[in-house]
């Protein structure tokens, strides 16, 4: 753990250290400081805290995808949990930041990793649509469902690539099937908390990582997990919401078929592959796991039967536009006060200052996700004055 001595002084909310600005915020015992710190070549955000009783300082592990907050920002906590931060100068919809300090996340990683930790979580306005996670023995269909899926429906969803250590097949290109890695590095970037889910399948290490998810999101599409079930299981402890399918074949005897057929695997990877499968298709009735099965016996029926589930005959929609349109202003906006659920924030720049979006009131009512991925959720309203 990073203790040392910090020239910061904590008079005031705002500190001006050596020209560069930090918010400094008393959120149960301690102070939390945040600001960018400027070595010459690069600046790069920093957290630091206080203990009040110890009077002692941390810099604490710092996790998820970090804001460059190059311009000053201002902060207000949300609760015991959370810090929003609202960087100046930018999109308002690329301008908000949460500082998780004590969420179930941080709390699960400060006791594997026995420091103080805190992470960073990007604030989405909208909340986009569920990721659907599609699961079930190696061979039985799933990649073939889902590339008739992105195939028909090309700007509705998108695949979350996943990462592996196993070899590529014929065809199978980098950064499109999946990103294929050495053990190494993805060890590494697990023990750093950038993937949703991890498993050991078939022999190899497969991963979700949180970036390939919400990339996914971020482009307004409905993004698609081809994972086995233990990932499953791992999605449905995470703080991501999604719909959960498995696919059954119609017998043991038509999926080894399928497996041998499909010619990608050696006698011996098929026979451990087959044996997998027995315990996935044991798990497909755990209480609370899967949402829908699918049996995928004639795979025109199964792919309609898909459709159905994925509400492709109901056009509508999403219902998140109305909420993004004021996100694109590049107003620079700061915090006034919390009022409720609502964070209400004023502008700085001289357009917005005579229009009618120079206040707004932000609601985080219905906040989804958070660290490692995305804090969605985020609704925008104009309002006139405070
Ligand atoms: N309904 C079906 N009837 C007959 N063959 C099918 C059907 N669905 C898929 N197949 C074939 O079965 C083989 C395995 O399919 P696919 O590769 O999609 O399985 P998978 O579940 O994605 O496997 P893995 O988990 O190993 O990636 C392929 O050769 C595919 O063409
Ligand atoms: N837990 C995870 N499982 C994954 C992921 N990506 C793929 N998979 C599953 O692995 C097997 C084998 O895939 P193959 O491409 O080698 O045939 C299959 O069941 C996939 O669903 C992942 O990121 N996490």
């Amino acid at each position: 753990m990073g203790e040392e001595a910090v020239e910061f002084s904590l008079e005031r909310a705002v500190v001006d250290t050596k020209g560069c600005k930090h918010s400094a915020l008393d959120v149960g015992g301690k102070t939390y400081v945040i600001g960018t710190s400027d070595d010459g070549s690069k600046s790069s955000t920093v957290v630091k805290i206080l203990d009040k009783l110890t009077q002692t300082w941390v810099v604490p592990t710092v996790l998820g995808t970090q804001p460059m907050l190059t311009n000053s920002q201002s902060a207000i906590p949300v609760n015991d949990e959370k810090i929003l931060v609202i960087e100046k100068g930018v999109p308002l919809n690329e301008s908000i930041w949460f500082l998780e300090i004590d969420t179930p996340f941080v709390k699960h990683q400060q006791k594997i990793k026995g420091m103080e930790v805190v992470s960073w979580s990007k604030g989405v306005i909208g909340v986009g649509q569920k990721p659907v996670v599609i699961s079930g023995p190696s061979g039985v269909g799933k990649g073939t469902l889902i590339a008739k899926l992105m195939k028909d429906y090309p700007s509705k969803f998108g695949f979350s690539v996943s990462h592996t250590t196993r070899s590529p097949r014929e065809k199978e290109i980098d950064g499109v099937h999946y990103h294929f890695t050495e053990r190494s590095k993805i060890e590494k970037d697990i023990s750093e908390g950038k993937f949703l889910e991890f498993a050991h399948v078939h022999g190899n290490v497969y991963g979700t990582s949180i970036e390939a998810v919400e990339s996914v999101t971020d482009e307004g599409k409905r993004c698609i997990l081809d994972i086995d079930v233990q990932g499953a299981r791992s999605v449905r402890a995470s703080s991501l919401e999604a719909i959960f399918i498995f696919v059954c074949p119609p017998s043991f005897e038509e999926l080894e078929k399928r497996l041998r057929a499909r010619g990608t695997e050696t006698e011996e990877q098929i026979q451990k592959r087959l044996r997998n499968a027995r315990a996935e298709l044991d798990q497909s009735n755990a209480p609370g796991l899967f949402d829908h099965l699918l049996v995928n016996d004639d795979l025109e029926t199964c792919y309609e039967n898909l459709k159905k589930l994925l509400s492709l005959d109901n056009d509508k929609e999403d219902s998140d536009s109305i909420f993004t349109k004021e996100g694109k202003e590049t107003a620079s906006y700061y915090i006034v006060s919390k009022v409720d659920s609502e964070i209400l924030l004023q502008s700085e720049t001289d357009e917005a200052k005579n229009g009618a979006t120079s206040s707004l009131a932000l609601d985080l009512s219905s906040l989804s996700g958070g660290a490692p991925g995305r804090t969605r959720g985020l609704k925008i309203r104009s309002i006139n004055s405070f």
